[in-house]
Protein backbone atom coordinates (compact mmCIF):
# COMPACT_ATOMS: atom_id res chain seq x y z
CA UNK A 1 0.00 0.00 0.00
CA UNK A 2 1.13 3.70 -0.79
CA UNK A 3 -0.51 5.90 1.30
CA UNK A 4 -1.05 9.04 -1.06
CA UNK A 5 -3.74 11.09 1.36
CA UNK A 6 -3.73 10.67 4.67
CA UNK A 7 -5.92 12.31 8.08
CA UNK A 8 -5.09 11.90 11.38
CA UNK A 9 -8.17 12.51 14.17
CA UNK A 10 -9.52 15.25 11.58
CA UNK A 11 -11.90 17.40 13.38
CA UNK A 12 -13.76 20.47 12.12
CA UNK A 13 -16.45 22.17 14.16
CA UNK A 14 -19.25 24.90 13.60
CA UNK A 15 -20.06 25.92 16.98
CA UNK A 16 -21.76 23.52 19.04
CA UNK A 17 -22.12 20.71 15.80
CA UNK A 18 -19.21 18.62 15.15
CA UNK A 19 -19.31 17.97 11.36
CA UNK A 20 -16.00 15.66 10.97
CA UNK A 21 -15.08 14.10 14.38
CA UNK A 22 -11.57 12.70 14.52
CA UNK A 23 -11.93 11.31 11.29
CA UNK A 24 -8.51 8.84 10.81
CA UNK A 25 -8.11 7.48 7.20
CA UNK A 26 -5.63 6.40 4.65
CA UNK A 27 -6.17 6.63 0.89
CA UNK A 28 -4.10 3.96 -1.09
CA UNK A 29 -2.82 5.15 -4.64
CA UNK A 30 -3.74 1.64 -5.91
CA UNK A 31 -7.61 1.79 -4.39
CA UNK A 32 -10.83 3.97 -5.47
CA UNK A 33 -12.24 5.13 -2.69
CA UNK A 34 -15.19 6.32 -2.07
CA UNK A 35 -16.95 8.25 1.00
CA UNK A 36 -20.43 7.63 1.82
CA UNK A 37 -23.10 8.66 4.27
CA UNK A 38 -26.46 10.04 4.57
CA UNK A 39 -27.66 13.73 4.49
CA UNK A 40 -25.05 16.05 6.49
CA UNK A 41 -23.06 13.43 6.80
CA UNK A 42 -20.03 15.42 6.62
CA UNK A 43 -18.83 14.48 3.42
CA UNK A 44 -18.71 18.03 2.02
CA UNK A 45 -16.74 19.61 5.37
CA UNK A 46 -14.64 16.58 5.03
CA UNK A 47 -13.32 17.40 1.04
CA UNK A 48 -13.34 20.96 2.71
CA UNK A 49 -10.92 20.28 4.81
CA UNK A 50 -8.79 17.85 2.62
CA UNK A 51 -8.81 20.55 -0.24
CA UNK A 52 -7.97 23.48 2.07
CA UNK A 53 -11.12 25.53 1.71
CA UNK A 54 -11.94 25.00 5.44
CA UNK A 55 -9.01 24.85 8.28
CA UNK A 56 -9.74 22.03 11.06
CA UNK A 57 -10.78 22.66 14.87
CA UNK A 58 -8.12 19.37 15.16
CA UNK A 59 -6.24 17.37 13.57
CA UNK A 60 -3.73 16.87 10.09
CA UNK A 61 -3.80 15.95 6.39
CA UNK A 62 -1.29 14.77 4.84
CA UNK A 63 -0.48 14.56 0.88
CA UNK A 64 2.17 12.60 -0.82
CA UNK A 65 2.14 14.61 -4.27
CA UNK A 66 4.52 16.10 -6.59
CA UNK A 67 7.31 16.32 -3.87
CA UNK A 68 7.10 11.99 -3.58
CA UNK A 69 6.59 12.69 0.12
CA UNK A 70 4.11 12.52 2.32
CA UNK A 71 3.90 15.72 3.28
CA UNK A 72 1.73 17.99 6.17
CA UNK A 73 -0.83 19.97 3.87
CA UNK A 74 -2.79 21.23 7.31
CA UNK A 75 -3.90 24.64 6.92
CA UNK A 76 -2.10 25.49 3.91
CA UNK A 77 -4.60 27.80 1.11
CA UNK A 78 -6.74 25.79 -1.33
CA UNK A 79 -4.43 26.60 -4.39
CA UNK A 80 -0.70 25.62 -2.52
CA UNK A 81 -2.36 22.02 -1.74
CA UNK A 82 -3.32 21.99 -5.55
CA UNK A 83 -0.17 23.14 -6.72
CA UNK A 84 1.13 20.30 -4.24
CA UNK A 85 -1.30 17.76 -6.40
CA UNK A 86 -4.55 17.75 -5.38
CA UNK A 87 -7.10 18.61 -7.56
CA UNK A 88 -10.68 18.92 -7.12
CA UNK A 89 -13.24 18.68 -9.18
CA UNK A 90 -15.13 21.73 -10.07
CA UNK A 91 -18.43 22.41 -12.36
CA UNK A 92 -16.77 24.87 -14.97
CA UNK A 93 -17.64 28.39 -14.08
CA UNK A 94 -19.26 30.85 -16.54
CA UNK A 95 -16.25 31.95 -17.36
CA UNK A 96 -15.10 29.02 -19.10
CA UNK A 97 -18.22 28.09 -20.48
CA UNK A 98 -17.64 30.79 -23.36
CA UNK A 99 -14.47 29.01 -24.36
CA UNK A 100 -14.19 25.31 -26.52
CA UNK A 101 -13.19 22.33 -24.70
CA UNK A 102 -10.00 22.64 -25.78
CA UNK A 103 -9.65 25.90 -24.76
CA UNK A 104 -10.64 25.24 -21.24
CA UNK A 105 -8.30 22.48 -20.78
CA UNK A 106 -4.97 25.04 -22.60
CA UNK A 107 -6.10 27.55 -19.15
CA UNK A 108 -6.00 24.30 -16.81
CA UNK A 109 -2.47 23.08 -18.28
CA UNK A 110 -1.12 26.78 -18.30
CA UNK A 111 -2.41 27.64 -14.55
CA UNK A 112 -0.04 24.38 -14.03
CA UNK A 113 3.37 26.47 -14.79
CA UNK A 114 4.79 29.63 -14.59
CA UNK A 115 3.19 30.61 -17.16
CA UNK A 116 -0.46 31.29 -15.85
CA UNK A 117 -0.55 35.22 -16.11
CA UNK A 118 -0.61 34.85 -19.85
CA UNK A 119 -2.94 32.41 -19.85
CA UNK A 120 -4.44 32.10 -23.75
CA UNK A 121 -3.23 35.47 -24.87
CA UNK A 122 0.64 34.38 -25.67
CA UNK A 123 0.34 30.29 -25.83
CA UNK A 124 -2.86 29.76 -28.09
CA UNK A 125 -0.69 28.87 -30.68
CA UNK A 126 1.76 26.96 -28.46
CA UNK A 127 2.24 23.25 -30.01
CA UNK A 128 3.38 21.48 -27.03
CA UNK A 129 0.57 23.25 -25.00
CA UNK A 130 -2.12 22.30 -27.77
CA UNK A 131 -0.81 18.47 -27.65
CA UNK A 132 -1.00 18.19 -23.93
CA UNK A 133 -3.95 19.29 -23.89
CA UNK A 134 -5.62 16.84 -26.60
CA UNK A 135 -3.98 14.49 -24.92
CA UNK A 136 -6.46 14.85 -21.95
CA UNK A 137 -9.22 15.54 -24.24
CA UNK A 138 -8.16 11.77 -25.83
CA UNK A 139 -7.66 10.20 -22.32
CA UNK A 140 -11.69 11.39 -21.19
CA UNK A 141 -12.76 10.92 -24.24
CA UNK A 142 -13.38 14.45 -25.44
CA UNK A 143 -11.52 14.44 -28.80
CA UNK A 144 -14.92 14.56 -30.58
CA UNK A 145 -15.95 17.81 -28.59
CA UNK A 146 -12.90 19.91 -28.55
CA UNK A 147 -13.76 22.38 -30.62
CA UNK A 148 -17.35 22.56 -28.50
CA UNK A 149 -18.39 25.52 -26.34
CA UNK A 150 -18.33 24.04 -22.77
CA UNK A 151 -21.88 26.35 -22.48
CA UNK A 152 -23.13 23.88 -25.55
CA UNK A 153 -22.28 20.46 -24.16
CA UNK A 154 -24.29 17.92 -22.89
CA UNK A 155 -25.01 17.64 -19.10
CA UNK A 156 -22.66 14.03 -19.68
CA UNK A 157 -19.92 15.74 -21.59
CA UNK A 158 -19.56 18.56 -18.87
CA UNK A 159 -19.17 16.53 -16.17
CA UNK A 160 -16.27 14.58 -18.46
CA UNK A 161 -14.87 18.19 -19.07
CA UNK A 162 -14.59 18.61 -14.71
CA UNK A 163 -12.15 15.59 -14.44
CA UNK A 164 -10.35 16.47 -17.69
CA UNK A 165 -9.81 20.06 -16.22
CA UNK A 166 -8.62 18.16 -13.01
CA UNK A 167 -6.32 15.65 -14.78
CA UNK A 168 -4.87 18.56 -16.71
CA UNK A 169 -3.09 19.53 -13.97
CA UNK A 170 -1.33 16.39 -13.66
CA UNK A 171 -2.70 15.50 -9.95
CA UNK A 172 -1.86 12.95 -7.37
CA UNK A 173 -4.94 12.85 -5.80
CA UNK A 174 -8.50 13.77 -7.81
CA UNK A 175 -11.77 14.43 -5.18
CA UNK A 176 -14.91 13.78 -7.70
CA UNK A 177 -18.03 15.39 -6.25
CA UNK A 178 -21.08 13.34 -7.38
CA UNK A 179 -19.61 12.14 -10.84
CA UNK A 180 -22.77 10.73 -11.76
CA UNK A 181 -24.75 13.52 -10.16
CA UNK A 182 -28.10 13.99 -12.61
CA UNK A 183 -26.84 11.82 -15.29
CA UNK A 184 -29.34 9.10 -17.28
CA UNK A 185 -28.32 5.63 -16.79
CA UNK A 186 -26.63 5.38 -19.84
CA UNK A 187 -24.27 8.61 -18.91
CA UNK A 188 -23.85 7.71 -15.72
CA UNK A 189 -22.14 4.10 -16.93
CA UNK A 190 -20.20 6.08 -19.39
CA UNK A 191 -18.49 8.11 -16.18
CA UNK A 192 -18.29 5.00 -14.14
CA UNK A 193 -15.93 3.02 -17.39
CA UNK A 194 -14.27 6.25 -17.80
CA UNK A 195 -13.57 6.74 -13.63
CA UNK A 196 -12.73 3.10 -14.00
CA UNK A 197 -10.29 3.19 -17.44
CA UNK A 198 -8.25 6.58 -15.81
CA UNK A 199 -7.85 4.99 -12.83
CA UNK A 200 -6.28 1.90 -14.74
CA UNK A 201 -4.35 3.93 -17.02
CA UNK A 202 -2.92 6.79 -15.29
CA UNK A 203 -1.03 7.46 -12.37
CA UNK A 204 -3.94 9.52 -10.28
CA UNK A 205 -5.90 8.37 -7.39
CA UNK A 206 -9.46 8.88 -7.74
CA UNK A 207 -11.72 9.79 -4.40
CA UNK A 208 -15.12 9.79 -4.79
CA UNK A 209 -18.22 11.25 -2.67
CA UNK A 210 -21.42 9.64 -4.33
CA UNK A 211 -25.32 9.23 -3.18
CA UNK A 212 -25.56 6.33 -6.24
CA UNK A 213 -24.85 3.28 -4.12
CA UNK A 214 -24.90 0.80 -6.93
CA UNK A 215 -22.67 3.07 -8.73
CA UNK A 216 -20.43 2.79 -5.68
CA UNK A 217 -20.56 -0.48 -5.09
CA UNK A 218 -19.44 -1.00 -8.63
CA UNK A 219 -16.38 1.12 -9.09
CA UNK A 220 -14.83 1.31 -5.16
CA UNK A 221 -12.17 -0.82 -3.82
CA UNK A 222 -12.72 0.78 -0.65
CA UNK A 223 -15.65 2.72 1.04
CA UNK A 224 -15.28 4.85 4.26
CA UNK A 225 -18.61 5.93 5.67
CA UNK A 226 -19.17 8.63 7.59
CA UNK A 227 -22.28 9.20 10.00
CA UNK A 228 -22.56 12.66 12.00
CA UNK A 229 -19.05 13.34 11.20
CA UNK A 230 -17.55 9.81 12.38
CA UNK A 231 -16.08 7.08 10.33
CA UNK A 232 -17.95 4.15 11.17
CA UNK A 233 -16.81 1.86 8.68
CA UNK A 234 -13.49 1.77 6.22
CA UNK A 235 -13.55 -1.28 4.10
CA UNK A 236 -14.13 -2.85 0.76
CA UNK A 237 -17.90 -2.89 -0.56
CA UNK A 238 -18.89 -6.42 0.90
CA UNK A 239 -17.51 -5.56 4.15
CA UNK A 240 -19.13 -2.22 4.34
CA UNK A 241 -22.55 -3.93 3.17
CA UNK A 242 -22.55 -6.08 5.87
CA UNK A 243 -21.77 -3.56 8.74
CA UNK A 244 -24.84 -3.58 10.66
CA UNK A 245 -23.84 0.15 11.79
CA UNK A 246 -23.79 1.30 8.14
CA UNK A 247 -27.42 -0.26 7.72
CA UNK A 248 -28.57 1.58 10.91
CA UNK A 249 -27.17 4.77 9.76
CA UNK A 250 -28.85 4.53 6.39
CA UNK A 251 -32.06 3.30 7.86
CA UNK A 252 -32.48 5.74 10.19
CA UNK A 253 -32.01 8.30 7.74
CA UNK A 254 -35.00 6.59 6.21
CA UNK A 255 -37.46 6.77 9.12
N1 LIG B 1 -20.51 26.48 7.19
C1 LIG B 1 -21.26 25.77 8.02
N2 LIG B 1 -21.78 26.32 9.13
C2 LIG B 1 -22.52 25.59 9.99
N3 LIG B 1 -22.84 24.29 9.82
C3 LIG B 1 -22.35 23.69 8.71
C4 LIG B 1 -21.55 24.39 7.77
N4 LIG B 1 -21.22 23.51 6.76
C5 LIG B 1 -21.80 22.35 7.08
N5 LIG B 1 -22.46 22.44 8.25
C6 LIG B 1 -23.18 21.36 8.93
O1 LIG B 1 -22.27 20.28 9.08
C7 LIG B 1 -22.94 19.03 8.88
C8 LIG B 1 -22.25 18.25 7.78
O2 LIG B 1 -22.53 18.93 6.54
P1 LIG B 1 -21.92 18.47 5.15
O3 LIG B 1 -22.43 19.42 4.13
O4 LIG B 1 -20.45 18.31 5.30
O5 LIG B 1 -22.60 17.04 4.96
P2 LIG B 1 -22.73 16.15 3.64
O6 LIG B 1 -22.46 14.75 4.05
O7 LIG B 1 -21.89 16.72 2.55
O8 LIG B 1 -24.27 16.31 3.29
P3 LIG B 1 -25.02 16.18 1.85
O9 LIG B 1 -24.89 14.75 1.43
O10 LIG B 1 -26.43 16.53 2.21
O11 LIG B 1 -24.37 17.14 0.92
C9 LIG B 1 -24.39 19.35 8.60
O12 LIG B 1 -25.12 19.25 9.80
C10 LIG B 1 -24.35 20.80 8.11
O13 LIG B 1 -25.54 21.47 8.41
Amino acid sequence: MTTVLKTEALRREFGALCAVDDVSVEIDSEEVTSIIGPNGAGKTTFYNLLSGRLDPTAGEVFLRGRSGDLENVTGLPPHDIARRGLSRAYQINNNFEGLSVLDNLRVARVSTTDRSTELLSRYHDDAALRESAEDVLELTGLTDVAETEAANLSHGDKRKVEIALSLATDPAVVLLDEPTAGMNPSESEEMVELIKELDETTDTTFVLTEHDIDMVLEISDRILVLHRGELIANGTPDEVMANEDVTTAYLGERQ
